[in-house]
Parts: structure tokens; sequence; C-alpha cells
């Protein structure tokens, strides 16, 4: 048989995965910065209301994906939203003139991915579009500190209750879904821990996932372009070797996490600024911390990104002119974070 004609191929599509700040978004920027000679584009899917993985892969600038072929769903996590929002956006993409060569999904941290790539099996998504394949992204660090795994006391006290009792972990749940799903799993940030925990981690993630998936280490998502994109997995069509703790599920939700955003002042000194946020990170077990903060006497933004207590910023663009100069965070934990006291700490 004869191979179809470019036009009539499935466009390709590579859903990246992984928990809140594991790198999706350090990942991707840096296959936008290497990629050669292909058309790409982005959806680009946050938890919290301020944009700031869209901003940055915007800001990135790079030829192979102009800023119209990036597109921002804020609304909810995409597995939740598939058929209202994103069917309709990779619809929208494939209608451009330029029609991309290759689509990039950044789901958020705490969507699961397998409603994604069902969606794929859907006969009119399947006709033109196929799931190259599911790229997750792990932060090995917050898997060596132990973030994921079941608190044992309180497991042991839950057995001790019930011995049928599952582990009821909701990032456990999150984490393990996204590697279930996963054709290929990045351990990143594999600066922040020894070799041997490098190891350790992979080899303990290949023990617990049925598939033989291939899992490589990395330090700011920095993987060539060609190793990510054609895989050539067709993830719709084995569904069923993609377990999930949702499966048979009609529906879930993301009840076991609350965002919010904070509006702060103009800050005179970023480093006391992050070395507090890194305390109310710690006295209140944020996942999440990320924004823009206006400096004062600073003509440049600082993005400010925290995961867990571990802070980075930079300044990523001057302040265009007429923009507000607003600085907003937005705050991601489990549910029941004490948004209230948060929003004291950080006015005081
Ligand atoms: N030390 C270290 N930091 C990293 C590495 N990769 C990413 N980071 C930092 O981790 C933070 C989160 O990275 P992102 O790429 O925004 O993570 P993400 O998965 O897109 O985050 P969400 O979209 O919020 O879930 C940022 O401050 C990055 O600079 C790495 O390999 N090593």
């Amino acid at each position: 048989m004869n191979p179809p004609t470019p036009s009539l191929a499935k466009v390709p599509v590579t859903i990246v995965t992984g928990f809140l700040g594991a790198g999706k978004t350090t990942l991707i920027r840096h296959v936008l910065e290497t990629v050669r000679g292909r058309r790409l584009a982005l959806i680009v899917n946050e938890f919290g209301d301020v944009g700031v993985d869209g901003e940055i892969l915007k800001a990135c600038g790079v030829e192979s994906c102009p800023e119209e072929n990036i597109v921002e769903l804020a609304n909810g996590c995409l597995c939740c939203t598939v058929a209202d929002d994103f069917v309709p956006a990779i619809e929208a993409l494939l209608a451009h003139p330029n029609r991309p060569d290759h689509i990039i999904v950044e789901t958020s941290g705490l969507a699961l991915p397998k409603p994604l790539v069902k969606a794929f099996d859907w006969p009119p998504v399947r006709a033109r579009l196929t799931v190259d394949g599911v790229i997750a992204v792990v932060d090995a660090a917050a898997v060596s500190d132990g973030r994921f795994a079941d608190d044992p006391e309180a497991v042991q006290a839950q057995r001790a209750a019930d011995e049928a009792v599952d582990h009821d972990n909701p990032l456990e749940e999150v984490y393990e879904d996204q590697l279930l799903c996963a054709d290929l799993i990045i351990l990143n940030k594999a600066d922040l821990i020894a070799t041997d925990e490098v190891g350790r981690i992979g080899a303990e993630i290949g023990a617990a996932i049925p598939r033989a998936v291939k899992i490589v280490a990395t330090r700011d998502g920095k993987i060539d372009a060609a190793v990510l994109l054609g895989l050539g997995a067709a993830a719709e069509d084995d569904l069923a070797a993609r377990p999930s703790h949702h499966d048979g599920e009609a529906d879930h939700d993301h009840d076991d996490f609350d965002s919010f955003v904070v509006e702060l002042a103009e800050t005179v000194d970023p480093s006391a600024l992050v070395s507090r946020l890194a305390d109310i990170a710690a006295a209140h077990d944020v996942l999440r911390m990320k924004g823009f903060v206006a400096v004062a006497g600073k003509p440049m933004r600082l993005l400010v990104q925290g995961v867990g207590t571990r802070f980075r910023r930079d300044f990523d663009r001057a302040w265009a002119t007429g923009e507000a100069r607003r600085s907003r965070l937005v705050v991601i934990g489990r549910k029941g974070i004490d948004r209230a006291a948060i929003e004291a700490a950080l006015a005081a």
C-alpha cells in the first residue's frame, strides 16, 4: 500500500503530562528552541487563573512555533473539558492555512492523561490526528523526597481499620495515572539528587508500570527533540494497556486540590520576597506558586516559580507599554489549604 499523501496524513500529537512543577513547560521550551524544520503548534492547559506557561512559551518567539500557533486553555483541567475546549481548539489549529506538522499538548499538572488520549479514539478526531506519544515528566527530586508516596503511618492506621482499603493519597494517584499512560518517562531535575538516586527511582518506576517504557534522566528538560517527537505510539489504539485509577468512572473531579490567585504590592527586594514565599510554602504545604511580580524601579517583570519550597526567579521580559504592572501569583495546594492565612502572610 502506498503511504498516505502528506495532506491526508494524520497530524501527530505529543501529549506532555507530569505533576505540578515537574518541568513540562521547561521541556517544551527546549523543544521549541531546538527543533528544526517542523511547524509546531501548542495547546497549553493550566490549573489556576494566571496564564504563566503560555506566557513563557510565547516569549520564546521561535520561528517554528509562532504566537498564533499557541493556544491557552485555562478553563480547568483538559481531562474534564475535552469535548468543550480541547477538540474545538485542535480543530481550529488544523484549519490554519499553515497547518502544523506536529502538535504538542501540555496538560495541567493535575490532569489525568487518559481521558485526553481517549478523545483521539473518537472517529472524527482519529481520522485526522494520532497520539504520537505520551511523555510523562517526573520531578525526580520530589519523588526522592517522598512527595508522592503514601504517608506510611496513615497507611498503617488505615490497614489496622480495614484490610481492603486502597491508598488514598491524591498526589500519588495523579502521579501514577500519568506514569501509567506514558510512552516515555523523563526523570527531570536530575541535578538536584545523586546519580544513584536517579537510577533507583528509574528502576522503581520501571518495576511499577506494566509496560516496558523508556526512562530518560534530564536537567532542565534538555533532551533532543528527535527523541521526544516521532515516537509513533498511536496511543489511541492501545488504551487498554494504559490503566488508570479512574477506569470505569464516568466522571472524576479535582476536588482534592484548591487554587487561588493572590495580588501583591510591588516589591523592593526580590530576594526577601522569595525567601518569604518559601517560608509560607513550607508552613502551609503549598504545592505550587507561580506568577509575575513588579519590582520597584525595574522595567523588567520578575517571573517567580515555586515547586514546594524550592523557588526560582528570573526577569523574563520588560513590562509592555500600557501593560499594568500587576504582581499576581497563583497558589495551588491540597484541598483545605488555608487561603486566608496565606493571603495574610503575603500581605504582611
Ligand atoms: N533544578 C531544576 N529546576 C528545574 C528543572 N526543570 C525545571 N525546573 C524548574 O522547576 C520549576 C517548574 O518548571 P516548569 O517547567 O514550569 O514545570 P511545569 O511542569 O510546567 O509546571 P506546571 O505547569 O505548573 O505544572 C521552574 O522554576 C523551573 O525552572 C531541572 O531540571 N532542575
